[in-house]
């Protein structure tokens, strides 16, 4: 194949700057980047530093930085020219639509279904890449979505993408790219959806399907979907430093050709491999967590939780306390507008960690005495702290699957005793019925009430997101109409 020859000059490959070339090459140098070679290029480096047999912790060999196994191209080209054999001989190759059917995206999906080994692991690492798929007829959900697109990819069909919301991946087709279809499964126990059309029912309100804003991929961010998905970790405490440093680099090459701008889960991967080590000359992850929850604000209306767990997560790590509270309490404003349904396990386990290990955590460390600027005198974090909860029991609300349960409550006890008591006092909590109404119902409306209820009228402050109002006049002018600032 001819592509294989104009990459002669790039193999064997033997270190992580080659490898970057090879991506760059492919995402600025072709028609459409090849996301079935990008990824069994991927899965070979990561399997090959990562699988038991050759991982050099084993071998105890230092191995210096930008070195990798030697990968051959005739390891690339036989598995791409298998991967093409099984798509072009499981699909009559004639192919005659200048674009994709739900039939012909069914049928790909089925060709993927049915080659893979009957049972295992599914949450297994490394389950990710078409080499996984290739050498192991194994694949995790997004790997089973992401083959999908590169079969489609491979008979012609380029109007089929990955779509994705913070957990689960489907695809988009057609003419204007707005026929969606699952092609995956999602979850433990739950029948699959494969050929169906995305969230009509229900679970169009449900956290899994983010009020109907995927990040829609184009072949490019299909690209930063598989390097985000490069899975580095070698054991549950160590991670492949070499893997590490290739995901890293190249998701500053996808950022640079500005392929991560409407990725926010991208961009939040780039910034945690920022945090562990920083690149020089690059912004600090600090600015890419803000990037990141800037990208899901401007193109995604604010549904995504992640960018704001990303950033909650990181100013937890370092102790930056009252900042971790306004992120949690932002990602409480966003899943404040769902219903909670029995897809969204993972951002419920999500919400648990923070409220009942993260928060009593930061309890415990800030009442040992020894926290000179203690948050638990900051009226801005227990306002926070309540709009962090404020938001959990709105998810609740009309939602056929209960949240919160006796499990919640003590740890919640425990956290609001700490706050000193004059701290509490000084809160004044208005609450827009109004707004939260119109947003989770999708502008209908029985009532417009706004009640305003005064806990202390001495020194009654507003806090609006953790900012103190400046004047009492301020509060009494507010009315039903005012936003409330959720995403401060
Ligand atoms: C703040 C966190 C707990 C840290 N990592 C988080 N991740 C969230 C999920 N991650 C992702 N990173 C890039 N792209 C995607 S697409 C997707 C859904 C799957 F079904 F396809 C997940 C995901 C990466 C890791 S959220």
């Amino acid at each position: 194949m001819a592509r294989f020859r104009d990459l002669e000059s790039l193999f064997p490959i033997t270190n992580i700057s080659t490898v970057v070339h090879l991506f760059r090459n492919e995402l600025e140098n072709t028609p459409e980047p090849d996301i079935a070679l990008l990824s069994i290029v991927a899965g070979v480096i990561e399997n090959s530093l990562t699988s038991r047999s050759s991982s050099a912790l084993q071998m105890c060999e230092p191995v210096e930085q930008n070195s990798l196994p030697i990968l051959q191209l005739e390891t690339v080209e036989t598995l791409y020219h298998k991967f093409h054999g099984i798509i072009k001989s499981a699909v009559d190759s004639n192919k005659s639509k200048s674009f994709a059917t739900r039939e012909l995206v069914k049928k790909v999906s089925d060709v993927i279904w049915n080659s893979l080994t009957r049972s295992y692991y599914k949450d297994r690492a490394h389950l990710q890449s078409l080499y996984s798929y290739l050498t192991g007829s194994k694949l995790d959900c997004f790997g089973v979505a992401f083959a999908v697109v590169a079969g489609c990819q491979s008979l012609g069909y380029n109007d089929v993408h990955l779509a994705l919301s913070e957990d689960h991946a489907w695809v988009v087709f057609g003419e204007n790219g707005t026929e969606t279809a699952e092609v995956t499964w999602h979850g433990k126990g739950n029948e699959d959806k494969r050929g169906q059309e995305i969230g009509k029912g229900i679970s169009a309100r449900s956290w899994l399907y983010v009020n109907n804003k995927p990040v829609v991929c184009t072949r490019h961010m299909e690209v930063a979907a598989l390097v985000s998905a490069i899975n580095p970790s070698l054991n549950s405490t160590h991670d492949a430093f070499e893997v590490s440093l290739l995901q890293q680099e190249l998701l500053w090459l996808l950022y640079d050709l500005g392929h991560l701008k409407k990725y926010p889960m991208a961009i939040g991967n780039l910034g945690d491999l920022e945090e562990i080590s920083s690149k020089v000359g690059r912004v600090p992850c600090k600015t890419l967590f803000e990037e990141a929850i800037a990208s899901a604000r401007t193109y995604y209306n604010n549904q995504h939780v992640y960018p704001y767990t990303y950033q909650g997560g990181y100013f937890y790590r370092n102790k930056l306390y009252q900042e971790a509270f306004e992120s949690w309490a932002n990602a409480s404003d966003v899943i404040r507008l769902y219903n909670y349904s029995r897809d969204d396990e993972e951002i419920y386990k999500e919400f648990l960690e923070i409220a009942n290990e993260l928060i009593p955590h930061i309890m415990k460390v800030e009442s040992s005495g020894f926290s000179a600027n203690t948050i638990l005198k900051k009226p801005e974090c227990f306002a926070n702290l309540l709009r962090f909860y404020d938001g959990i029991c709105k998810w609740e609300e009309g939602s056929a699957t209960p949240v919160l349960h006796i499990g919640w409550a003590k740890p919640l006890v425990n956290t609001i005793s700490k706050f000193d008591s004059d701290v509490r006092a000084q809160l004044n909590i208005v609450c827009d019925k109004l707004e939260d109404k119109l947003l989770k119902n999708g502008g209908e409306c029985d009532t417009a009430s706004s009640e305003k209820i005064e806990t202390d009228t001495t020194e009654a402050k507003e806090i609006r997101n953790g900012k103190p109002s400046t004047s009492k006049e301020e509060i009494d002018t507010r009315t039903t109409s005012n936003k409330r600032g959720g995403t401060s």
